[in-house]
C-alpha cells in the first residue's frame, strides 16, 4: 500500500452498483483484500480489516419473456435431454452463462411439489453431456447453491408462496467478472503488452480467459464470494424483494440496510454450502459492505440449515431472520491518498490446508497460541486506529495532511525518519509502516510454529524490495497465503 499526494484516493466505492436496463436487474459486487486479520478472523472475537477492490463481479438477470418481446430469447433446452424428475411440475428454466470461460453454460429446471415448495435441478445442456450416473458433468456448485437458497427464500418470505404464485418465468442470467479476478499474464503476452498496471488497463473489458473455471488462475480477490453475492442481489431485485441498493436517500436508509442484511445472510449460507465448510465469511461480507472491519457470525447460525439443505422452510427462516446473525460490520475509513496495489504472482496457495494446520498448532499449544493471538490482534488493531487517526487529520487539517503524505510519497520508508520537519501525519505513517512490519514478523512466527508458509522467503524478498520503493507504507501477503 503506498501513499501519494497527487493522485486521487482509493475512492469510497459505492458497494452495490445496480441498474435496470431493459428490465434486466444487474448487481455488481467488489472483490476483497484482507489487509489484517488472517487466521484470527476465523474467531468471532478477533477482527479482520478488509478492503473492497475496484474489480467487480456482475450478475444480470432477465426474464426470457422480456427477451422474447425483442426477439432475443435464447434457445430452449431440448425437452428430451431433461433429467427425469417424476411427480414434479416443471415451472421454469434458468440458463446461466459466464461468457469469459469455456464450458460455462448451466441450465436448471425449477420444479414445484404438491406443497408448492421449489426444487431446482441442473438440466443436461446438450446431448452427450452425461457425467457419472447420468448426472451433468459440468456443474457449478456456487451457482446451484445460490439459485436454490435464494429461490427458497423468495418463495417463503410469507405464506403466500410468492414465487410460485407470481408464476416464475424462464430466466436468463449473465455473469461477468472484471479482469483482475483472474491472472491476465497470458492475455498480456499474447497482445505484447507489459506485465504492469498500464498493460492491464489496455486489455479489453471482461477478457476471455481461454480456460475453464476449474483451471483458471485466480488472483485471490474472492471471485466466488463476489459472484454468489451479486447473483443473490440480482435475483432478489428481479423479484422485487430488494429495492434500489445504491439509494443514498435518508428515507431509504433502513430499507437498504435490511435488504443488504438479507443479501448477506443468503450469500453467506450459499457460499458455505458450496464450499462445504463454514469459513470466516469476510469475503462475502466485503462483497456487500466493501471496506470495513469484520467480526464473523457464529457458525451455529447456519449449522442446521447446512445439514438440511433441501428443507426450503428452514433455509428461508435462517436467512430471513436477521436477528440471529451476529456478524459485525464496523466502518473503516481509508486515509485519502492511500493506494492499494496487488501483484499477480500467477499462482495461489491452498487456504483450507494452511488454515487446518494453523488451527491444529493452536489447539496443541493453547498457551503459546493465545499469547501470539493477543499480540497479533493488538497490532492489527493499532493499524485500524492509525488509519482512523490519519483520516481524521485529513479532515481536520487537510493542508498538513497533504504535505505529510506528499513528502513521504517521494521517499522510501527508511528515509522518512531522517526528515527534520516531520509533522503528525508523517509520524503516523512511520508508525504504520513499523506496525505492519511487526504483524509480518508475528505471522512469520505463527507460520514457523505451525509449519505453514504464511510468508515464504521469496515473498519476504519481494515485500522488502517493495518497502524500498518511494511512498510504500505497508507491504504484505494478503489473507491467508
Ligand atoms: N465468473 C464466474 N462465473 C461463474 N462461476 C464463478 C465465477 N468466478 C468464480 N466462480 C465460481 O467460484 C469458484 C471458485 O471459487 P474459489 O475456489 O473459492 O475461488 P475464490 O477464492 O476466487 O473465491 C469457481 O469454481 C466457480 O464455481
Ligand atoms: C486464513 C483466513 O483467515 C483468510 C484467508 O484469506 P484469503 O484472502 O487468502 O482467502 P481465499 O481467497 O479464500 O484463499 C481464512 C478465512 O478467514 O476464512
Amino acid at each position: 500500500m503506498s501513499v501519494s499526494g497527487q493522485t486521487t484516493s482509493l475512492k469510497e466505492m459505492q458497494v452495490f452498483h445496480l441498474a435496470r436496463v431493459n428490465l434486466m436487474s444487474i448487481v455488481s459486487c467488489p472483490g476483497k483484500v484482507l489487509v489484517a486479520g488472517g487466521y484470527l478472523v476465523l474467531d468471532q472475537e478477533y477482527q479482520g480489516l478488509v478492503v473492497g477492490t475496484d474489480a467487480r463481479l456482475y450478475s444480470a438477470v432477465q426474464s426470457v419473456a422480456d427477451l422474447d418481446k425483442h426477439g432475443l430469447a435464447p434457445n430452449h433446452v431440448p425437452a428430451d435431454n431433461l433429467q427425469n424428475i417424476s411427480n414434479k411440475q416443471e415451472v421454469a428454466r434458468i440458463k446461466v452463462v459466464s461468457a469469459q470461460f469455456h464450458e460455462a453454460v448451466w441450465n436448471y429446471g425449477v420444479y414445484v411439489d404438491e406443497k408448492s415448495e421449489i426444487e431446482i435441478h441442473q438440466l443436461f445442456d446438450q446431448a452427450g453431456d452425461n457425467g457419472d450416473e447420468g448426472k451433468p458433468k459440468n456443474t457449478n456448485r456456487f451457482i446451484e447453491a445460490t439459485l436454490r437458497a435464494t429461490l427458497f427464500v423468495i418463495n417463503n418470505i410469507d405464506d403466500s408462496k410468492k414465487l410460485v404464485s407470481s408464476k416464475l418465468k424462464d430466466l436468463r442470467i449473465i455473469l461477468a467478472a472484471d479482469n483482475d479476478f483472474y491472472s491476465q499474464s497470458q492475455a498480456l503476452k499474447e497482445r505484447g503488452l507489459p506485465p504492469t498496471t498500464l498493460g492491464l488497463s489496455n486489455l479489453p473489458k471482461f477478457c476471455h480467459t481461454k480456460c475453464t473455471l476449474t483451471n483458471v488462475n485466480k488472483t485471490g480477490l474472492g471471485s466466488s464470494a463476489a459472484m454468489v453475492t451479486s447473483l443473490v442481489g440480482s435475483l432478489l431485485h428481479h423479484f422485487g424483494v430488494v429495492g434500489n441498493l445504491s439509494s443514498q436517500s435518508d428515507s431509504d436508509k433502513a430499507k437498504v440496510e435490511a435488504d443488504k442484511a438479507l443479501i448477506h445472510n443468503i450469500s453467506q449460507y450459499a457460499h458455505c454450502l458450496a464450499q462445504g465448510k463454514i469459513g470466516s465469511g469476510f469475503d462475502v461480507s466485503s462483497a456487500i459492505y466493501g471496506s470495513h472491519i469484520y467480526n464473523r457470525f457464529s457458525p451455529n447460525v447456519i449449522a442446521d440449515a447446512m445439514g438440511n439443505e433441501s428443507d426450503a422452510k428452514l433455509v428461508a427462516k435462517t436467512c430471513l431472520n436477521s436477528s440471529i446473525w451476529n456478524n459485525k460490520v464496523t466502518e473503516v475509513k481509508i486515509p485519502p491518498g492511500f493506494i492499494l496495489r496487488l501483484a499477480d504472482v500467477d499462482t495461489g496457495s491452498h487456504t483450507p490446508s494452511m488454515v487446518s494446520k494453523v488451527i491444529r498448532w493452536r489447539k496443541n499449544n493453547p498457551n503459546e497460541a493465545s499469547k501470539l493471538w493477543e499480540k497479533i490482534s493488538n497490532t492489527n488493531q493499532r493499524i485500524c486506529e492509525i488509519w482512523k487517526e490519519l483520516s481524521d487529520i485529513s479532515e481536520q487539517d487537510p493542508e498538513s495532511y497533504i504535505s505529510g503524505i506528499t513528502q513521504c510519497s517521494a521517499l522510501p520508508y527508511s528515509k522518512w525518519k531522517t526528515q527534520a520537519d516531520r509533522n503528525k501525519t508523517m509520524d503516523l505513517l512511520i508508525e504504520l509502516g513499523g506496525t505492519c512490519k511487526t504483524v509480518r514478523s508475528l505471522l512469520k512466527e505463527l507460520g514457523d510454529n505451525s509449519d505453514v508458509p504464511i510468508e515464504p522467503s521469496e515473498q519476504t524478498r519481494l515485500l522488502d524490495a517493495c518497502m524500498e520503493c518511494p511512498g510504500v507504507v505497508m507491504a504484505g501477503v494478503p489473507g491467508g497465503n
